[in-house]
């Protein structure tokens, strides 16, 4: 896009349009388009949306999507990245794009890695080739990817943790998020850099955490350190600790999360944006979300089964294939099983958020929340 277009803003913001309790209903507004909160945010981690089509993607609601400054960075590299003309170009979605920094996928997934003040040392589980992420090295990467909302490179430790070993990387985080501003200031005006609440399951340490990023100021605050394996109550606390504190005109976004339950409650308390492998993955393995719950197509018990998986679901995914039929494709693992149930729950994730952003702005919320969970509960699928 170029600057003499007026059409769309030059700079990022929030707007708040509605409240329901804690629910918020807003926009975030950056150049390249707006995207409608509470916003879930579909994966694309390697620079595709895997077995979507990038116009399918969006003619489910998708407003924007992630790409991940790890495995780009490994493949096919973010200089080459760039040299194409940066992601959105190389993949064909000219909407906006938020990149993690890089640091969770490199705990998670890298081998050989040494954690210093300095940044991070690794191994590529690609080629074994070492490689070095700094806040100010994350940060260009990130630009040369050409992602319209950054993340700042922090550390996230696995929970349970010690109290001490939480501290220290709650510190170490907000040393980077210093860092990772500064070096953000080079890029071209319009993008918007997140510092992410670290602070694991500890009220004290998650409060320092949020003051601590919001002395340094940011224009969105990310969630951290959650959806590492910490039950649904010990998150569900953190955000009633965590949302009250962050400033109301600006997005919070819950990193890795989650599941349809886990995102109808964190709208509850305060959360605009969302991402999660879940709907992408799930499909991959047999899984279809529906609006009555979950069903695994692997079982035998679909296998002459001639109805659709939901007759009302304007998904032609979900409305026009027998479950019999999706059951013999992914009992034969052909692509198409996994393509169609990643289209069925991607249409389903993008459903709940349009219902969520529908009784939000009508004020209807937790009967919204109440009529879902029991439709789930209900099951009969
Ligand atoms: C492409 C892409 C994939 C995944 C993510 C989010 C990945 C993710 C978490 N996922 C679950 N819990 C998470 C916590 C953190 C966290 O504390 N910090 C960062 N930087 N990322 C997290 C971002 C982008």
């Amino acid at each position: 896009m170029n600057s003499s277009d007026h059409s769309l803003p030059t700079d990022f913001h929030y707007r708040l349009h509605a409240t329901d309790g804690a629910a918020r209903l807003g926009e975030v507004v950056t150049p390249r388009g707006v995207v409608r909160t509470p916003a879930f945010m579909p994966v694309g981690t390697a620079g595709t949306v895997k077995g979507m089509y990038p116009g399918q993607v969006r003619e489910l609601g998708a407003d924007i999507l992630l790409g991940n400054t790890y495995h780009l960075m490994l493949r096919p590299g973010a200089e080459r990245v760039d040299r194409l003309g940066g992601l959105h170009q190389m993949m064909r979605w000219p909407h906006p794009i938020l990149t993690d920094s890089g640091g969770f996928q490199v705990m998670s997934l890298a081998g050989l890695r040494k954690m210093s003040e300095k940044g991070v040392t690794f191994r590529s589980h690609i080629d074994g080739a070492y490689h070095e992420l700094t806040p100010e090295r994350s940060i260009e990467i990130q630009g040369l990817l050409g992602a319209d909302i950054q993340m700042q490179l922090d550390e996230c430790v696995r929970l349970p943790a010690p109290k001490d070993e939480i501290a220290r990387a709650l510190r170490l985080s907000l040393r980077w998020a210093e860092r990772s501003k500064r070096a953000f200031e080079a890029q071209p005006k319009g993008r918007a850099l997140f510092g992410i609440v670290q602070g694991g399951d500890d009220t004290e340490l998650r409060i320092e955490s949020a003051r601590g990023l919001i002395d340094i100021d940011f224009p969105g605050y990310s969630i951290g350190g959650l959806a590492v394996g910490e039950p649904q109550d010990v998150m569900l606390a953190m955000l009633e600790v965590v949302t009250p504190i962050l400033p109301a005109e600006k997005p919070r976004y819950l990193m890795g999360v989650g599941t349809p339950d886990d995102i109808i409650e964190s709208v509850a308390r305060g959360v605009d944006m969302f991402d999660c492998v879940m709907p992408t993955r799930a499909g991959r393995h047999a899984q279809a979300f529906t609006r009555f719950g979950k069903i695994n197509l692997k079982n035998a018990r679909h296998a002459e089964d001639p109805r659709p998986l939901d007759e009302e679901s304007d998904c032609p995914a979900a409305r026009d294939y027998s479950r019999a039929y999706l059951h013999h494709l992914v009992r034969c693992d052909e692509m198409l099983g996994s393509m169609l149930l990643t289209w069925v729950n991607l249409a389903y994730y993008q459903s709940l958020m349009a219902g969520i952003r529908a009784a939000i702005a009508e004020g209807r919320f937790d009967a919204f929340k109440a009529e879902v969970k029991e439709r789930w509960a209900r099951g009969d699928i």
